[in-house]
């Protein structure tokens, strides 16, 4: 068994290739919930979302949300109507988020849905947010000279991150307990990816929960890094990072994991800094464009950790 902690883009491109290099069924995936929000009456579970699209070959590659020719038409006739979701939910997005929203109304853990939501699209990977209680990220930003506390897609969405950041919250994560499935995926694996998320809102929520950092200290856990260079390969990670007091590079996201990292991935563009990171380095090309490239990360992994 392989656990992997993924967000809602960069680990879903490396999950494109690891879902070609080993069996499927050996495969768990913990998945962030923390920009999880309802829109209206609808409740959206981006990153979780995501990486189901992902694994069922139906995921929008382009915005890394969404499925794939999706067609608009309810979320225009809404704008119309005044009822603007700012998020783009496509049609047939929209049944995916409908069928979280009948079942949560009904009682159901979110993790209960999600499971007959990964049987309905026929993926073997088990998919298990990674909590079902509330935990929602939120970004503290100075805007027009006072401090505000934005919900994530506020944040990102709406002011395209083009706010200035104070500080990054895990509302609620001290009390929030995680899925005993993730728990106990990570106690069954023989190692631990954490894929090239955003280390800040979309692996940090998920170690922020009671006891999963106390398992991963127990396991051969590698991490890809989502920086290369002095930069993160899209999105506000890096921002953020430094917010957080971390060097945005390889040596800073060494630094973020130090309590449970085992091997860094990084980037042959980093290999000269290899020798400052105080850990097992795999140098490789981690740039995913391509399938091919996404395999080949995949297979690098797979056959370093064969060989820890
Ligand atoms: C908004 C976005 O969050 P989310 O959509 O949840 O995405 P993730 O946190 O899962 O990933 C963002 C993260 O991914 C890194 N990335 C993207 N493509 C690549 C790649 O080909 N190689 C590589 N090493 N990292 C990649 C990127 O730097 C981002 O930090 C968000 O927070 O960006
Ligand atoms: O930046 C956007 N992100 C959109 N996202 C992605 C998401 O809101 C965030 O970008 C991720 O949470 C980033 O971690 C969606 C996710 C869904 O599941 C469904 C619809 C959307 C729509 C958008 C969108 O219009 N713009
Ligand atoms: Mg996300």
């Amino acid at each position: 068994m392989i656990t992997v902690l993924s967000g809602g883009t960069g680990t879903p491109k490396l999950l494109q290739g690891l879902k070609r290099v080993v069996d499927s069924k050996n495969l768990s995936i913990i998945v962030n919930t923390g920009e999880d929000t309802w829109i209206g009456d609808l409740y959206l579970s981006p990153d979780v979302d995501t990486v189901l699209y992902t694994l069922s070959d139906l995921i929008n590659e382009e915005t890394w949300y969404g499925v794939k020719e999706d067609t608009f038409y309810t979320y225009n006739q809404l704008k119309m109507l005044g009822f603007d979701e700012i998020l783009k939910i496509g049609d047939k997005d929209r049944a995916l988020k409908m069928h979280k929203t009948y079942y949560l109304r009904r009682g159901y853990k979110l993790s209960e849905v999600v499971e007959m939501e990964r049987k309905a699209l026929n993926i073997d990977a088990k998919v298990i947010p990674m909590t079902d209680d509330k935990v929602e990220t939120k970004i503290l930003s100075k805007i027009e000279g006072k401090a505000d506390l934005l919900k994530f897609h506020d944040f990102w969405v709406k002011r395209k991150g083009e706010v200035e950041v104070l500080d990054v919250i895990y509302e609620n994560s001290i009390y929030a307990k995680p899925c005993s499935e993730a728990i106990n995926a990570i106690k069954n694996s023989e190692f631990v990816i954490i894929g090239p998320s955003n280390p800040i809102t979309s692996i940090g929520p998920i170690l922020s929960l009671d006891g999963i950092k106390e398992e991963l200290k127990h396991k051969k856990v590698i991490v890809v890094s989502p920086i290369v260079g002095n930069s993160a390969v899209s999105g506000p990670a890096g921002k953020l990072m430094k917010v957080k007091g971390y060097d945005v590079s390889v040596k800073g996201v060494y630094e973020y994991y130090k309590d449970i990292i085992d091997v860094l991935v990084i980037d042959s563009k980093d290999k000269d800094i290899s020798g400052e990171i105080p850990c097992e380095v795999l140098i490789t090309n981690t740039i995913m464009k391509t399938i091919d490239d996404k395999i080949r990360l995949a297979k690098n992994i797979i056959e370093f950790c064969g060989s820890l």
